[in-house]
């Protein structure tokens, strides 16, 4: 409990750096008493596209809105930020899914981990390795990321810190064939949770993409139920081209669940809701800094509180 108190303390200050885009100074746009106007409207309307938002859910936010105000719902300040929050969460519960590494067969539960180059893959299965053995459940890697001798070494390197294991070849092996001997060797020892990190790749590389299904579809040869999660990290900096790098993903590998990571940087919290919106994927991990513990199960209800307050 005093962890997840911790983390929201963290996601708020770090999120749009403490100074929410969506509230800072709008007390001083809004009358003392009675309903907003249509300039403090417009005003919410911009900064919604301003932190990303994106048009679509910026759309239903605003709609939400002018329906409350004309049942009489928005008298004041309060009333405003309590029904921009609401709309918020419209949004944002239904992608609000937890991950459970458990499945009803016997092996491991296989996590593929896709994205473009540097959204954070290999930093999150570390951290996502740690949380699991932290609660018990023995791990896996695999260095499916064949192509940069760096990252072979980099979760290597963690495996040995973190006594856990690691399936790796040479560089500019087959990634398939990594996966592979990775599924089996976690099945035969009896592993709970087998992460597999694979390339970077631009989701716009179409070669790259028909490789990462073919890693997909041995997988799934090894373990006909496997992968039983396909998670894309998506770089929360990179506004909507997000959407885009999700969209080619979730067409090539059929995408279960989002980590979006680096929502401590120049990152706008609302692209959060803009890949709601658009995909309705679940998302199931933030990531708000590079540390273990800055990484978190995603809650829409603490999220959506983060996004709208101005404290600190
Ligand atoms: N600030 C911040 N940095 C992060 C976060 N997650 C990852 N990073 C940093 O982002 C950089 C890239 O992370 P990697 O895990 O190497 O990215 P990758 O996707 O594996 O990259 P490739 O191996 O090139 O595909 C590293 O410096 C991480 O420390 C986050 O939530 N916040």
């Amino acid at each position: 409990m005093s962890e997840k108190k911790g983390f929201f303390q963290r996601l708020r200050e770090r999120l749009n750096k403490g100074d929410s885009v969506l509230t800072r100074d709008l007390s001083e746009l809004l009358p003392g008493s009675g309903p907003p106007d249509e300039e403090t409207l417009e005003e919410i309307e911009t900064r919604l596209l301003m932190a990303d938002v994106g048009v679509s859910a910026t759309q239903q936010i605003m709609d939400g809105l002018h329906e409350r105000l004309d049942r009489k719902a928005l008298s004041d300040r309060e009333q405003l930020l309590a029904g921009l929050e609401a709309e918020i969460r419209a949004i944002l519960d239904p992608v609000d899914a937890p991950l459970e590494p458990v499945h009803e067969g016997d092996g491991p539960f296989v996590i593929l981990v896709v994205g473009v180059n540097g959204s954070g893959k290999t930093t999150t299965i570390g951290k996502l390795a740690r949380r699991y053995r932290d609660e018990g459940r023995s791990v896996m890697l695999a260095a499916g990321d064949t192509f940069r001798a760096a990252a072979v070494e980099q979760l290597q390197t963690w495996g040995e810190r973190n006594d856990v294991p690691v399936i790796a070849h040479a560089t500019g092996a087959d990634s398939a064939a990594v996966a592979h001997d990775a599924v089996q060797s976690a099945s035969s020892r009896g592993v709970d949770v087998l992460l597999i990190d694979t390339a970077g790749r631009l989701h716009t590389q179409s070669g790259l993409m028909d490789e990462l299904r073919k890693v997909k579809r041995v997988i799934t040869r090894v373990m006909p139920d496997a992968p039983h999660e396909v998670l894309l990290v998506l770089d929360g900096s990179t506004g909507q081209n997000a959407i885009a790098q999700a969209r080619e993903f979730n067409q090539a590998v059929t995408l279960t669940g989002l980590a979006v990571t680096k929502l401590d940087g120049s990152a706008k919290g609302g692209v959060l809701l803009a890949v709601a919106r658009e995909l309705g994927v679940p998302v199931r991990f933030i990531g708000i800094g590079e540390s273990a513990e800055d990484l978190d199960v995603f809650r829409s209800e603490d999220f959506s509180r983060a996004l709208i307050s101005s404290e600190s």
